[in-house]
């Protein structure tokens, strides 16, 4: 059995800066990972999908110039094209990555499924379907999740999409259907619709983002309503299955009312499920929990002394920035003799359609339940100097200020560069700025963040009666 000062399992967002680090500090790291190195994010997730967002984009500003004499022989974009573009980007970070794990004398890649054969040690079955048996002291899970398929009737006998099959298709669909109305739904359906498919959403909340604002999720359905996405909430799917003229047909049962939609293709996208089943976890004495996630404590450490988990196996919020924090707290705390947690981390996140939702921090309807003494600043994007000089002006930006402190508690921004406004704030938040201080900053004209001087005028802050 090979010997090592550390095991990474799946080459997630935190192990491979982890694996990077502990090199640097002179210790030796076997890396395990069953498909890409990478991950998720690379290879599935964050860059391709926003590589599709950025050339679906394109699109629509190239539709939007007919307006101004630039006539287009043809609105319909070549799939073919496109696809070609989303896995030169990917395949730019995913061998950038490689080459940098592997250039590293004290990193060895295993290629192949990774699993406990007794507490920190782990066997990887190899391409030749041979067995490699190592041990290390620290041994770090980062394998991730996958697709949820729900347990739908008839699902099983459809040539369904997940969000990673669907990134290999070779056509454009004709009409889309998309079960589940959550991140990924979202901007695969602007996606889709901006390359000319038809797209119906099938959620079954009473509303999109049902964790946020109404607001905010009425004014996400409304941008991509405007665009032709056609959203049914509030609804179950009750069965699926191929229909006499070749398409997909899908029972709904929405409002008491049933009946049945067709469409070319069928993405499923109702949540991510851990990694956790194949690892063998019981032989190291670690239990998941009732979803498969591994539980953690402030410190990401398992139940068994020197084993962590780390990213979307440990049961989220499952975002590509968590997980590398994640990393950064399990530095702090194995290599520079800090104590660090994830306990009380604020943490922002972006839905990536377009315009962005940037979100960070309380959401006022999180405010009330609190109990708390707080104002709303809102304004809506129409009335950014910056987004009617672009011509795009839906959404708005919209902020949790508390009342005795004057700190900003929490924010949703729907706004071209949502996500960077959002950051702008998240900084100020940090920094524990108030809101009389950011109205008063000086920001260039004209900037999408010059917005923050108007959002905090007193004719955008309406205060909320404590409960
Ligand atoms: C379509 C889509 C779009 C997304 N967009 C964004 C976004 O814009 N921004 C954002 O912040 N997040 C986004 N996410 C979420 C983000 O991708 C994940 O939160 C992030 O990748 C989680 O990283 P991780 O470290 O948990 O591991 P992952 O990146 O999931 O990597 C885990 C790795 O472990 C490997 N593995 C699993 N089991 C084993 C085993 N037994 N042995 C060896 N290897 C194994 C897997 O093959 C995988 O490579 C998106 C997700 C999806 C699906
Ligand atoms: N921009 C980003 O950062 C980004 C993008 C994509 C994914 N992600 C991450 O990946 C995670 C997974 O994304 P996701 O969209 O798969 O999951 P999700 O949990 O965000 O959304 C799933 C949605 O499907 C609905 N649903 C569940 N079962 C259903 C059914 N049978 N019929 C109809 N609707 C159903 C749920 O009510 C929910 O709204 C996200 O939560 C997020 O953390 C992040």
């Amino acid at each position: 059995m090979e010997r090592f000062d550390a095991i990474i399992i799946g080459s997630g967002q935190a192990g491979n800066p982890l694996a990077k680090r502990l090199t640097r500090e002179g210790k030796r790291v076997a890396i395990v990972e069953s498909v890409y190195i990478g991950g998720t994010c690379v290879n599935y997730g964050c860059t391709p999908t926003k590589t599709l967002v950025g050339l679906a984009k394109n699109i629509v500003q190239a539709r939007k110039a007919s307006d101004y004499g630039i006539i287009l022989n043809n609105d319909v974009p070549d799939y073919k094209l496109i696809n070609q573009r989303k896995n030169e980007v990917v395949s730019y970070y995913r061998e950038g990555l490689e080459n940098r794990l592997i250039e590293d004398p004290n990193i060895t890649v295993y290629h192949g499924k990774g699993k406990f054969s007794g507490y920190k040690e782990v066997s990887v079955q190899q391409a030749d379907l041979s067995f490699k048996l190592i041990t290390a002291d620290w041994v770090f899970i980062n394998t991730g999740a996958r697709p949820r398929i729900p347990d739908i009737d008839g699902l099983q006998s459809v040539n369904f999409l997940t969000s990673e099959t669907i990134l290999d298709l070779e056509y454009l669909p004709e009409h889309l259907i998309i079960a589940g109305g959550g991140y990924v739904a979202l901007e695969f359906a602007q996606i889709f619709r901006r390359m000319g498919s038809q797209v119906t959403i099938i959620e079954k909340s009473a509303r999109l983002l049902p964790k946020e604002d109404e607001d905010v999720g009425l004014e996400i359905t409304r941008i991509l309503e405007v665009e032709g996405v056609q959203i049914v909430m509030d609804a179950s799917i009750k069965r699926v299955g191929a229909s006499t003229d070749g398409r997909i047909a899908v029972e709904i049962l929405s409002t008491q009312q049933s009946y049945t939609l067709k469409g070319t293709d069928l993405l499923v996208a109702t949540g991510r499920t851990p990694n956790t089943e194949d690892l063998d976890l019981l032989k190291t004495g670690i239990m998941v929990d009732g979803k498969g996630f591994i539980p953690v404590n402030d410190y990401l450490e398992t139940t068994e002394l020197g084993i962590y988990a780390l990213g979307d196996v440990k049961g989220g919020p499952a975002f590509t920035h968590v997980s590398y924090h994640d990393y950064i707290v399990l530095a702090e705390n194995l290599l520079d003799k800090k104590i660090s947690s994830i306990h009380n981390r604020i943490i922002p996140y972006c839905v990536f359609i377009d315009p962005e939702l940037g979100r960070i921090g309380l959401t006022e309807k999180e405010a009330v339940e609190m109990g708390l003494d707080f104002s709303v600043a809102k304004m809506n994007t129409s009335s950014i100097a910056r987004a009617v000089e672009i011509g795009e002006t839906s959404g708005f930006i919209k902020a949790i200020i508390d009342n005795k402190t004057k700190k900003i508690l929490g924010v949703a921004v729907i706004c071209p560069n949502g996500g960077e406004l959002m950051s702008l704030l998240e900084v100020a938040m940090m920094g524990g700025l108030t809101y009389e201080q950011l109205r008063d900053t000086m920001f260039a004209h004209p900037t999408y963040a010059e917005a923050i001087n108007n959002l905090f005028h007193p004719a955008h802050i309406k205060p909320k009666a404590k409960l």
